[in-house]
């Protein structure tokens, strides 16, 4: 089949890399200059310091210039490709950014991806033509220039780290300080001597706030959590852990369900990104409504368009790396129609099911896709489509011990896990 691929990200990459192998025709569209996606550094921050301004430009890149890896290496390697340790690179177990970029471009460069990619080449309209079978327009822009190509199948790979989402606090029309989303953090710099609220409690909200303490005069976590209590954060003198915000007031104050409140310069919101594919037209086939792309069979194939329309790298949570693998080969073996999915309604249906259990357990709906608790089972059942053994349990093991330094808010745990130690006892 002839594919269409949206993005040069690892996503995009990695679901090129299994197109081909099966025998398919790819084209990559990437509207930068370079692969890579999030792993390509950007000094820029956007206009908008909360990205929600709809004409900023946009900055695909949310990497903070100190960024090292959240996961080991060995979590972020493929099957067959790992990530390893390169002559004159960062060997650490956990990596600076340069070194997944590194990675990435060997990957494109020893599997031939480098050629198949329109650099510049932003998609701007992707939608079924009404032909009878399926066949896709992918409309796409090249220095201000319009071209349209057709494809059999388009895989959306454009990834969902570039539109921030915020929490609207009550008060906040009228509260003077100023608010940053992490989406335009690069350096801890423009936070000399502040008080700064951050709230989210995930691994940018931990890196950043201690980053941020090097130079604040106090820093304040706000967690979801509803059991937290006002209290100092392990050795650091100036971070400070909060329950939920209540409200923030004109007087430049914010206050705490907990109790207390602090005067502070800045709210800094670590609390995730939107989906957003501004180029589909699928006549409401597949929407975003609250962070829920939907329908999507196992966060990857709208029924009523499969397997000709796919999306690689939907779920939040996860080894990202290795799942975007099993999609990818998923997709590919879809569409060579090695692997047949179910039925379009089976496919409905288990979705629907998958939305009435969320509701059950009182999960909102922008949760859709963060993988519960952290995609084993999801990872385990994609594995067996693809006919790969389920992943080593030692290496869930690790995962699930790095899930808890970051909510425990353990420091320094990237330098004191013995990881080494925990990969020689994997087979
Ligand atoms: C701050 C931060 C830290 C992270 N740390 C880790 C980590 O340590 N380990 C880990 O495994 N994961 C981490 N992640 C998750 C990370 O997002 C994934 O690792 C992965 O890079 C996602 O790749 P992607 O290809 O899906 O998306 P992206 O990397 O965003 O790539 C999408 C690509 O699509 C292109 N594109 C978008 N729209 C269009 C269009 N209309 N036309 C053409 N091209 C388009 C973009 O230019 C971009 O190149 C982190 C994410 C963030 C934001």
């Amino acid at each position: 089949m002839k594919v269409a691929v949206i993005g040069a990200g690892a996503t995009g990459l990695m679901a090129a890399r299994e197109l081909q192998r099966e025998g398919h025709r790819v084209v990559i569209f990437e509207k930068e200059d370079q692969l890579g996606g999030t792993w390509v550094y950007d000094p820029r921050v956007e206009t908008d310091p909360l990205g929600l301004d709809p004409n900023r430009e946009v900055v695909i890149s949310s990497l903070y210039f100190s960024l090292r890896t959240n996961l080991p290496r060995h979590l972020m390697g493929f099957s067959d490709y790992p990530f390893g340790v390169t002559d004159n690179g960062d060997s650490r177990n956990f990596p600076r950014h340069e070194e997944v970029l590194r990675f990435l471009n060997d990957f494109a460069r020893d599997f031939g991806l480098g050629e198949l990619i329109r650099f510049g080449a932003e998609v701007v309209r992707v939608e079924q033509v009404d032909s009878g079978k399926d066949q896709w327009v992918v409309e796409s822009r090249t220095s201000g220039v319009s071209s349209e190509e057709f494809f059999e199948a388009v895989v959306v790979c454009n990834g969902h780290h570039a539109e921030p989402r915020v929490v609207i606090l009550p008060g906040i029309e009228k509260w003077p300080g100023r608010q940053v989303h992490s989406h335009n953090y690069r350096h801890p710099e423009p936070y000399q001597n502040q008080v700064v609220v951050m709230i989210g409690n995930g691994p940018s909200a931990y890196d950043i706030s201690r980053e941020i303490a090097t130079v604040a005069k106090e820093v304040h976590l706000s967690s979801r959590s509803p059991d937290v209590k006002v209290s100092r954060l392990g050795n650091h003198h100036n971070i400070w852990q909060h329950s939920k915000i209540l409200c923030v007031c004109e007087d430049g104050s914010i206050a705490f369900q907990d109790g207390s409140s602090v005067h502070a310069d800045t709210i800094f919101h670590c609390t995730g990104y939107k989906y957003n594919f501004p180029f589909l037209r699928t006549n409401g086939i597949v929407t975003v409504d609250d962070n829920r792309v939907g329908p999507l069979y196992k966060d990857v194939f709208p029924p009523k368009l499969a397997p000709s329309l796919s999306f690689v790298g939907i779920p939040n949570r996860g080894l990202v790396f290795p799942l975007m693998e099993l999609q990818s080969k998923w997709i590919a073996s879809a569409l060579s129609g090695k692997l047949l999915l179910p039925s379009v309604e089976e496919m409905l249906a288990e979705v629907e099911a998958h939305y009435k259990q969320m509701e059950e357990n009182g999960i909102p709906k922008y949760h859709t896709h963060v993988l519960d608790p952290i995609g084993f089972e999801y990872q385990d059942w994609l594995s067996a489509q693809v006919g790969l053994p389920p992943l080593d349990k030692r290496l869930k093991d690790m995962f699930w011990q790095l899930i808890m330094c970051v909510i425990s808010q353990k420091d320094g745990y990237r330098d004191e896990m013995d990881i080494d130690n925990l990969m020689r006892s994997v087979t």
